[in-house]
């Protein structure tokens, strides 16, 4: 019997001891660093741990010499605390384990730096490996390799993909609120707005990414012939099982452990690289076969772009990145469009998921932004709601978005304890490492050397929150602090950030977010959509009786949320909204 509790005791006593071990050299690296430490002995930095980290918040309840480390352990705790650890121990600080140390930053100038230098500080690949089941994308790549593959890119987010996405997102807000209206009576639950935003995301990206059509009902969730799964439950799944997908691949007996799960997981990754291809044949059959410089989908303009490539390839060999061939392989060309389908949709979605209640709970925005719509449709004809007549116009619009992205939860850390909240821009953090052997970053007149293998987190949520670049206003929803009023002629512009710290929230620099402006159209497109013909109400569901309680209710479902990849309210069918026409 004890031989046998040996044998099962063995592994775990070698674990511990390997952890020490590693525990001992990470913080002897973190000592070097001349910053304040915190120490945890585990951390998101273990697969298992990441997985599992939900299970265990009982910890948080325990004695503070216990459970200290607790937060610092999880992936995102920035979601939760924002900028108020940095007050305690200031603008950078590394947090150590024996998985690794991962520096933290929340001053501007460095998160700029680390951010925009992208010579300097690259994509740890161990964490970006995730995005490339289908292959190394732009996401992922570093160096000469994200250089040749960013530039083929650029063209693809061409004026010409913005006029489609405009009119596809005008097309499919009219088309989500005439279902709402004629099935609902105008109501749904958060629930069934984030189900909305989804199809309307997906569905603007199937037509302005990929050149594929749908209408509101039906479209991406029907199953065409030659496939078991429509398009839109195969990337549901790939997103939501994202880090589960990446680890079968990796830890080859988790399929012998789980088989299901690895059929499961194999039969939607070949459902979805069906559907790539097929998209890919189609494209290259419409335009031109390659190379005619016309399309306004996304991956018309990625393959034109590539057969450029091509040709350049023929008549100057050898001008290639670090000897590669300048055009995309075909793992790189799926790598991509999976990564636009996956990046290009939940973002978008999100914000918009995240809007609807508070533009709910706020009229007095509603009424701000309707009568800059009114103005705009006044002094046009209904002919000129389009991309190039309306979208420079509608700045409020755009205001909404912005500060949704990363204001909105701040309201409500003057009313709730902030651990309780949870953030929903998209990327809480974003983490690099030093290329070569270390790189040094200035924090407050200090020189930190970093060396390679650190990971270096710049906290956007921290920098975006944090009173001393925002005011002590800094808590409050307020779209208005992003527009700026021409003296001389009157005219609405976005407002430059306070202080001019960087807006972080599509990243900066030459690796800023390519589908930016693709997201700002079709955010403006939608939500200029509902609030031209419709008032958004809190909807008095339930046993709700008041307004008072309905208006409530959305604010404790959106706070209320959890991180995966992005933020995501944890019980989105205990609240609603309505639309009412104007
Ligand atoms: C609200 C909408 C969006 C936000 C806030 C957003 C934010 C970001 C951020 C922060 C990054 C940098 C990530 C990192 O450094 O790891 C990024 C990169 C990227 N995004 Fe977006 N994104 C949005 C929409 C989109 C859309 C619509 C597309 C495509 C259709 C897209 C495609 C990409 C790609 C391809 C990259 C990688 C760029 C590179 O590494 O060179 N994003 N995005």
């Amino acid at each position: 019997m004890v031989s046998l509790l040996a044998w099962f005791a063995l592994p775990f006593v070698a674990l511990t001891l390997y952890r020490g071990y590693t525990f001992i050299h990470y913080y002897r690296i973190a000592r070097a660093l001349g910053i304040p430490i915190i120490i945890t002995p585990i951390s998101w930095q273990d697969d298992v741990w990441l997985l599992t980290w939900d299970n265990f918040k009982w910890i948080k309840r325990l004695p503070n010499f216990l459970s200290w480390w607790f937060e610092y352990s999880r992936f995102s705790w920035t979601q939760d605390h924002r900028w108020l650890p940095h007050e305690k121990y200031g603008d950078i600080f590394v947090i150590c384990s024996p998985l690794g140390n991962e520096i933290m930053v929340n001053d501007p100038q460095a998160c700029y730096d680390v951010q925009a230098h992208y010579k300097q500080w690259i994509k740890p690949q161990s964490l970006y490996d995730i995005f490339e089941t289908f292959g190394r994308g732009v996401i992922s790549a570093n160096g000469d390799d994200w250089q040749r593959q960013r530039r083929i890119i650029n063209p693809a987010f061409r004026e010409s993909v913005h006029t489609s996405v405009w009119d596809e997102s005008v097309k499919q807000a009219t088309q989500m609120l005439e279902v709402r209206m004629n099935q609902h009576g105008g109501r749904g639950t958060i629930d069934e707005v984030r189900k909305d935003s989804v199809l309307i995301a997906l569905h603007v990206l199937s037509s302005a990414g990929f050149g594929h059509t749908h209408d509101f009902s039906g479209g991406l969730r029907q199953v065409p012939e030659g496939h078991k799964k429509s398009f839109s439950e195969s990337l549901m799944y790939l997103l939501s099982n994202i880090l589960i997908v990446f680890l079968f691949d990796k830890i080859k007996p988790l399929a012998w452990m789980r088989p299901w799960k690895a059929v499961e997981i194999k039969d939607t990754v070949t459902e979805f690289r069906g559907y790539m291809k097929e998209t890919v044949a189609y494209s290259r059959a419409t335009t031109q076969g390659g190379g005619g410089g016309q399309a306004n989908d996304i991956v018309g303009a990625l393959i034109d772009a590539d057969e450029a490539a091509k040709r350049e390839e023929k008549i100057a060999p050898n001008s290639g990145y670090g000897g590669k061939p300048m055009h995309l392989t075909d793992d790189e060309l799926y790598g991509n469009l999976y990564v636009f389908n996956l990046a290009g949709f939940e973002t978008t979605a999100n914000a918009l998921t995240y809007t609807m209640p508070f533009l709910a709970r706020n009229p007095e925005i509603q009424a701000w932004v309707g009568e800059e719509i009114d103005r705009v449709t006044n002094t046009g004809s209904q002919k000129e709601w389009t991309y190039e007549a309306a979208f420079p116009s509608l700045v409020r619009c755009l205001a909404v978005m912005v500060s949704e992205l990363i204001l909105s939860i701040l309201h409500q850390l003057t009313h709730h304890q902030y651990e309780t909240l949870r953030l929903w821009g998209p990327t809480p953090d974003v983490c690099r490492g030093a290329a070569g052997e270390s790189q040094i970053i200035h924090v407050n007149g200090q020189d930190v050397v970093v060396p390679a293998g650190v990971y270096v987190s710049a906290n956007f949520y921290g920098v975006h929150s944090d009173p001393r670049w925002w005011g002590k206003d800094s808590l409050e929803w307020n779209p208005k602090r992003w527009i700026s009023v021409d003296p001389k002629t009157g005219q609405e512009s976005i407002a430059q950030t306070p202080n001019g710290i960087p807006f972080l929230a599509w990243s900066i620099g030459p690796r800023i977010c390519p589908g930016k402006k693709f997201s700002q159209v079709e955010f403006v497109a939608v939500i200029s959509t509902v609030l031209k013909s419709y008032r958004i109400k809190p909807w008095i569901m339930g046993k709700m009786t008041t307004e008072e309680q309905a208006r409530d209710a959305l604010l404790e479902v959106v706070y209320d949320s959890e991180n995966i990849i992005t933020p995501k309210m944890r019980r989105p069918q205990d609240a609603g909204i309505m639309f009412v026409e104007r």
